[in-house]
């Protein structure tokens, strides 16, 4: 299955190809072909079991395909050992998962920090990135916080600053909005549309029809087939 999508000149930002994923016996991912090109806004729709996390985790380069290839800017990385594919995904790949993974024993500042640790960038451009970026998602006042005293949406947007400042290529939520309420549900997909709108390409996986309806380009994931829709 070929899922197209967005301009064909630069090598994609993700590229699969014919990508499955076993556990055991059973085939959860199925074939899947799929061009993530710069500028993307994706949605991954699809029913719970269907194999969404599996395919965000293989597109984070999180997880190992059984086999086919992933690619990032052209680049195949499956065979890569482990410290080549934690560098390349720490300076491609942003991530707003709904653990956050951000370290409650630190301040909002030095989380956003921790995501530039693969960027070799001295310690004063780190904090004023940070900030720069906590200020680009409207958390200013929340720099010296812990996530652990937010809310789930003052932790989604730290997660998102911790991509803004390593400047990722890519940035994959899996279900923003899930444990919010509608208004700072609204605030998150209106800051996507922001970022989106300043150049980073986006992949969100959704069971929601509203965040689905935001993204330029919607597959759905039906038992491990991946299908474009629009
Ligand atoms: N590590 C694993 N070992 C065995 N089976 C797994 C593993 N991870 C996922 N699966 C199975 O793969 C299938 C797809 O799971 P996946 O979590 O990708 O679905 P999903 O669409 O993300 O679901 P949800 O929306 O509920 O998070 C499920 O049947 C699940 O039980």
């Amino acid at each position: 299955m070929t899922v197209p999508t967005g301009h064909a000149e630069t090598p994609p930002v993700l590229q699969l190809r014919d990508v499955t994923r076993r556990f055991g016996d059973v085939e959860v991912l199925k074939p899947v072909t799929l061009d993530v090109q710069v500028g993307d806004y994706l949605a991954i729709c699809g029913a719970s079991g269907s194999g969404k996390s599996t395919m965000l985790n293989i597109l984070g380069l999180l997880d190992r395909p059984s086999s086919g290839t992933v690619s990032v800017f052209g680049e195949p990385v499956d065979t890569l050992p482990d410290h080549r594919r934690a560098a390349i995904r720490g300076r491609t790949i942003g991530f707003v998962f709904q653990a956050f993974h951000l370290i409650n024993a630190k301040s909002a500042t030095e989380n956003v920090e921790l995501g530039m640790l693969y960027r070799g960038l001295p310690r004063v451009e780190r904090r004023s990135r940070a900030l720069a970026a906590l200020d680009r998602v409207g958390l200013s006042h929340r720099r010296d916080a812990s996530p652990a005293t937010m809310s789930g949406g003052e932790r989604q947007r730290t997660a998102i600053a911790r991509a803004l400042a390593a400047r990722v290529d890519v940035l994959l939520a899996d279900e923003p909005t899930g444990n919010l309420d509608s208004a700072t549900g609204e605030s998150i997909l209106q800051l996507f549309d922001d970022v989106h709108a300043d150049g980073l390409t986006l992949i969100v996986v959704t069971h929601s029809d509203e965040v689905a309806a935001r993204a330029g380009r919607v597959a759905v994931m039906t038992d491990g087939h991946l299908a474009v829709a629009r």
